[in-house]
């Protein structure tokens, strides 16, 4: 089977970087182009050097369309609205989109979804198989114990985080909410201050800290009558991360259209 041909959208981004750096690594893929929006300075940069690594003979382009043309799958940890772009992009041509940004709005949500009619786009908002193992351990745990243990989301990040819960806890979140078979938008209690009154039985809370260079801490708290079930899962190196995205890349190679999840991806 040939090289599959990658592009890396937000290439000269923290996670881009990382992307670059490992696809150029791995075997079985090879890089072919490398975005940034219009305006950006790296623009015309070679993404190897820009990325530490070395050179790939592939310069920052804005033109993500041709980029994704010419490509077989695009990996996106951006921002939102790009990342919905993409999504089109990846529609229109038919190709791979592995999207790990966090932040959208329903909408934003909804438009990647009608995307994946005709793209074959894994989303996650987190591609470690740590979390999504913990992802399913939590789901398991919420529907063992009941609603006299209150669940609580507490992640930490670095302080450039622009999104808050991140997309890990909203995962959880969402795992937590399965087990106990609620709606989590109902359920859910974000960013308490002031006079809140008395937790509501059922809620699963969340609480976002922010600070210096945290990769990512998340933890879930089943706090009970006297006694609370801890499940924790520390990031280390964003390297991590883009390991899980580059399997995504290469198991969705083949695959029909459709929206998988990392789950899918590691059969959990
Ligand atoms: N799912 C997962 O496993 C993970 C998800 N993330 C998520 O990935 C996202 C990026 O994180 P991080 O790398 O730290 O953020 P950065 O801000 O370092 O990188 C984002 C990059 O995307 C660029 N960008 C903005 N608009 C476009 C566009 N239209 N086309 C192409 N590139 C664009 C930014 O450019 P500019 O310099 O102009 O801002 C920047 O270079 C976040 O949403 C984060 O939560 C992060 C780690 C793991
Ligand atoms: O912004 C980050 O850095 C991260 N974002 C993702 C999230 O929102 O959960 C994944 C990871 O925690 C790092």
């Amino acid at each position: 089977m040939s090289d599959m041909r990658i592009v890396v959208a937000g290439a000269a981004g923290h996670m881009g970087r990382v992307l670059v750096r490992l696809v150029q690594q791995t075997n079985g893929m090879v890089l072919t182009g490398a975005t940034e929006p219009a305006g950006h300075a790296a623009l015309g940069e070679d993404a190897g050097l820009l990325a530490g690594a070395g050179r790939a003979d592939v310069a920052v382009t804005a033109d993500a369309e041709a980029a994704i043309a010419a490509a077989d799958a695009i990996l996106d940890l951006t921002v939102p609205k790009a990342s919905v772009a993409i999504a089109g992009m990846a529609a229109r041509h038919g190709k791979i989109h592995i999207c790990g940004t966090t932040g959208f709005t329903d909408e934003e949500t909804a438009a990647i979804a009608a995307a994946a009619a005709k793209a074959t786009i894994v989303k996650s908002g987190n591609f470690s198989l740590g979390v999504n193992l913990l992802a399913a351990l939590v789901q398991r745990a919420a529907e063992a114990l009941d609603e006299d243990f209150d669940i609580e989301i507490v992640e930490m990040h670095h302080n450039r985080k622009v999104d808050a819960p991140s997309g890990t806890a909203l995962m959880f979140g969402e795992a937590a909410a399965r087990g106990r078979k609620v709606d989590l938008a109902a359920a859910r209690d974000s960013g308490r201050d002031g006079q809140t009154g008395a937790r509501t039985r059922g809620d699963i809370g969340f609480a976002a800290l922010r600070g210096g260079t945290v990769v990512g801490d998340h933890s879930v708290i089943f706090a009970g009558p006297s006694e609370r079930v801890v499940f924790s899962h520390y990031a280390e190196d964003r390297t991590l991360f883009a390991r899980g995205v580059l399997k995504a890349a290469l198991w969705a190679r083949g695959r029909p259209a459709g929206l998988y999840s990392m789950a899918d991806v590691l059969g959990l």
